[in-house]
């Protein structure tokens, strides 16, 4: 029986790895699958993962049909078993439900990624429609971690080293860090993301002398982040 399933988790918990991993398992069964992503860091239809792997993709525009594209596709003789969609966060709320259509109708299976909030800790209009209409929400098993250590729930944005929690839904970008005068992203814990504490922060509280140790967290001085060079 085809399913429409919502791989979901923070951002860098491996949605995209597992996207890749999916669409190799299904194909090297001899199944023919379509890929579809929209805003991928590294560019326009392209499915990438950190860990170094990419494959193309389309590129999801809020004009596409995807009950039009796959039945153009099926019309031309083409074999469409199953679809890999990756960040599906950004697709709208029509698509999720020609997603849904595609699998009831069609028995095409559909697997679906993406993070379920934004930086205001508020839900994604995709992401939204997909929790609503899926057979499935499966969060990933591989956890992303808050600089504390705990298992990270939400995305925080970052601008010059500070936490932001007003602006555009949508800014492309990598949870990279250190890096100054850009947009980026950061995964914390609730109890950080309420505080506000990215690791930036965490830092220069542990490093300032007026610091009052009100909380060994607070206190703690977070791993350095990686040196880039
Ligand atoms: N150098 C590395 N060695 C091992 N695993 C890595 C490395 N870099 C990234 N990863 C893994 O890749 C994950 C991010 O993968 P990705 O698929 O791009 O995430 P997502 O799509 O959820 O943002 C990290 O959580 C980590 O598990
Ligand atoms: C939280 C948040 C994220 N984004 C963007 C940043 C990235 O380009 C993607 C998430 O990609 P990943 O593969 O899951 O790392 O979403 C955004 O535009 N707005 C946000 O609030």
């Amino acid at each position: 029986m085809a399913e429409l399933v919502f791989f979901s988790g923070t951002m860098d918990c491996g949605k995209s790895t597992l996207a890749l991993q999916m669409d190799h398992n299904n194909s090297a069964r001899g199944r023919q699958g379509l890929i579809f992503t929209k805003l991928d860091r590294m560019g326009e239809s392209v499915l990438s993962s950190r860990l170094g792997l990419s494959t193309p993709a389309i590129e999801v525009s809020d004009h596409l049909d995807f009950w039009d594209t796959v039945v153009e596709r099926l019309t031309q003789g083409a074999r469409v078993d199953y679809l890999i969609c990756d960040e599906a966060q950004f697709y709208t709320p029509e698509q999720v439900e020609q997603l849904a259509r595609l699998v009831d109708e069609l028995g095409i299976d559909v697997h679906a990624f993406g993070i379920t909030a934004d930086f205001r800790t508020e839900l994604f209009a995709g992401s939204r429609r997909l929790i609503e209409l899926a057979d499935r929400v499966q969060l990933l098993q591989v956890e992303a971690l808050c600089w504390c250590g705990r298992k990270a729930t939400h995305n925080a944005r970052i601008v010059d080293g500070v936490m932001v929690v007003e602006g555009e839904q949508v800014v492309v970008g990598d949870t990279a860090s250190a890096s100054v005068g850009l947009v980026e992203y950061e995964v914390l814990c609730r109890r950080h993301y309420m505080r506000r504490m990215n690791s930036h922060a965490a830092r220069a509280a542990a490093l300032s002398p007026d610091t009052l140790p009100f909380d060994l967290d607070v206190c703690a001085v977070p791993p350095q982040p990686p040196s880039r060079a």
